[in-house]
């Protein structure tokens, strides 16, 4: 099977090395996203268009999937190649790929054509359209909003019928931008900057501070994870997280109920500009968007600033937030945002709207900075493939794992929502319950506690985890379901 893929149009407007530059690392990027896929995937073609072929057909809706969420693609073709004979013959292909969809139908042929050729582009969409008419049964050809569009590219002695056309994430090539630290706190505003951010080419690590809270954590390696995975996994990045505990611990004794949001926010942006070198970022990025919390005034946000010389980057500071949710409906990242356990321990009750520097400087001469040095210095460094294994290690013990219920078992299904829908699990004469992983620790006190349980997720991988993960809570009528 064969894909042509476009680029998206901010590309092709650079100059020539910098084009070329952007489509090597899209190339690169398809290549080793669908390696995933197929090891023997080619990837080829260097100014207008990258063609992919796989000799795998029974892997178009896997490529369909990846391409469509990799950043820098305006639109991709699913196409059948053959040589071009004459135009008789791309008549037969052209009845084989659209004769049953214009069977009634209002329709238009659209011809593109590149080399020397004894026909024009008109001259054969005329012959091809007015033979499919005569075939196939179609009540007419109409050029201008046709209901059915056949449209074929004749590219020197080759020919592309198109079947089918997906748009693209667009954006650019992630990695043809320099690298960024994402400050995460995994909720719609972080996840959604983070996404933005990659889309934009930046390749895109995440940072998180752990303010006290072992299940925010999990949740918010579950998310990076996800984005990861789903946008961006043809780059190895890093997932920092720091214990903040005693830094909150701090500035809860030792600052005033008003500023310790803006304080607080001060102590992440400086941990995170000593962080960056780490993974070579050359900017921090935030979810803050302005007003939507307090410590998001235009006055708190310079006051925070005053702490980094980096850049920081907000990319939401002036989007609404019912565009973020809808965003993050999209981007797939809604529902952690929706059961993200959140951590308040710095709550102010009035916080400030109007820090002022000089009474933050008072608050912060209290602070005891090696409290924050020690932080950073704790901080771990982890690859982002291997966020989910850290949160498996709270179980040492054996999973059980079953292929084939025999008796009381529910199973559960833990995938994505949307994959969830898309393939929902039956499994004949047994229950199955649909609880999304991130939402699972949550939801575990309402089940039965006799009842044994048998988590599912496709591959086995993400359901092992999180087995062990509840094992090691003492939660003992957990295992997996792989069938
Ligand atoms: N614990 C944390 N770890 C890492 N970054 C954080 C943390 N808390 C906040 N941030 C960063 O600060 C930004 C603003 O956080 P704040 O808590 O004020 O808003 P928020 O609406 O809860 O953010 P979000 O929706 O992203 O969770 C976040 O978008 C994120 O970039």
């Amino acid at each position: 099977m064969k894909f042509i893929v476009k680029f998206f149009a901010e590309i092709t407007i650079k100059s020539r090395p910098v084009r070329k530059a952007f489509i090597k690392q899209l190339r690169h990027n398809v290549k080793l996203v669908l390696k995933k896929y197929d090891a023997d995937v080619t990837v080829s073609g260097n100014w207008d268009f990258i063609e992919v072929f796989s000799e795998k057909d029974e892997l178009r809706e896997e490529f369909i999937q990846s391409l469509s969420n990799i950043a820098g693609i305006a639109h991709f073709q699913y196409v059948r190649e053959f040589p071009l004979v004459d135009l008789d013959d791309i008549v037969e292909q052209a009845v084989v790929s659209y004769g049953d969809v214009i069977k009634d139908a209002v329709f238009a042929v659209r011809v593109k054509r590149v080399g020397h050729h004894d026909f024009t582009s008109v001259d054969a969409e005329r012959h091809i359209g007015g033979c499919l008419k005569a075939r196939c049964g179609a009540l007419a050809v109409r050029l201008k909003n046709p209901e059915v569009l056949v449209p074929i590219d004749i590219r020197d002695n080759r020919v592309w019928m198109i079947e089918q056309r997906v748009e693209g994430l667009g954006g650019y090539p992630l990695g043809s931008q320099d690298p960024v630290l994402s400050l995460m706190s995994g909720g719609y505003d972080s996840t959604v900057s983070s996404y933005l951010t990659m889309s934009r080419g930046l390749k895109t690590h995440f940072c998180f501070f752990n303010l006290g809270g072992d299940a925010h954590e999990i949740g918010v390696k579950q998310v990076s994870n996800f984005l990861w995975e789903k946008y961006g996994s043809a780059l190895n990045v890093k997932f920092i997280t720091v214990p903040f505990e005693a830094v909150v611990g701090e500035i809860l004794t030792k600052v005033d109920n008003a500023e310790m949001g803006v304080i607080l926010k001060r102590m992440m942006l400086r941990a995170a500009s000593q962080l960056m070198s780490e993974v070579g970022a050359k900017a921090l990025v935030t979810g803050e968007s302005v007003a939507q919390v307090s410590s998001q005034t235009l006055m708190n946000l310079k006051v925070i600033d005053q702490v980094t010389e980096e850049l920081v980057l907000r990319p939401l500071i002036t989007t609404n937030k019912q565009v973020i949710i809808d965003k993050a409906i999209e981007i797939g990242t809604a529902p952690f945002a929706a059961s993200m356990p959140e951590f308040c321990g710095v709550i102010s009750v009035k916080p400030t709207t109007r820090a002022k520097m000089h009474r933050v400087d008072k608050q912060e001469s209290n602070f005891d900075f090696a409290v924050l040095e020690q932080a950073i210095e704790n901080a771990q460094v982890m690859s982002i493939q291997n966020v989910m294994d850290d949160v498996a290690k709270q179980y040492q013990g054996e999973v059980p794992v079953v292929r084939m219920p025999v008796g009381d078992e529910v199973i559960i299904d833990i995938r994505h929502p949307d994959e969830a829908s898309n393939r929902p699990l039956r499994v004949s004469g047994r229950p199955v319950k649909v609880i999304p992983f991130f939402a699972l620790e949550s939801n575990w006190s309402e089940l039965e506690k006799d009842v044994p349980y048998l988590l599912y997720c496709g591959k086995g991988v993400m359901s092992r985890m999180h087995a062990s993960y509840l094992l090691g809570k003492g939660h003992e009528n957990v295992g997996v379901y792989l069938p």
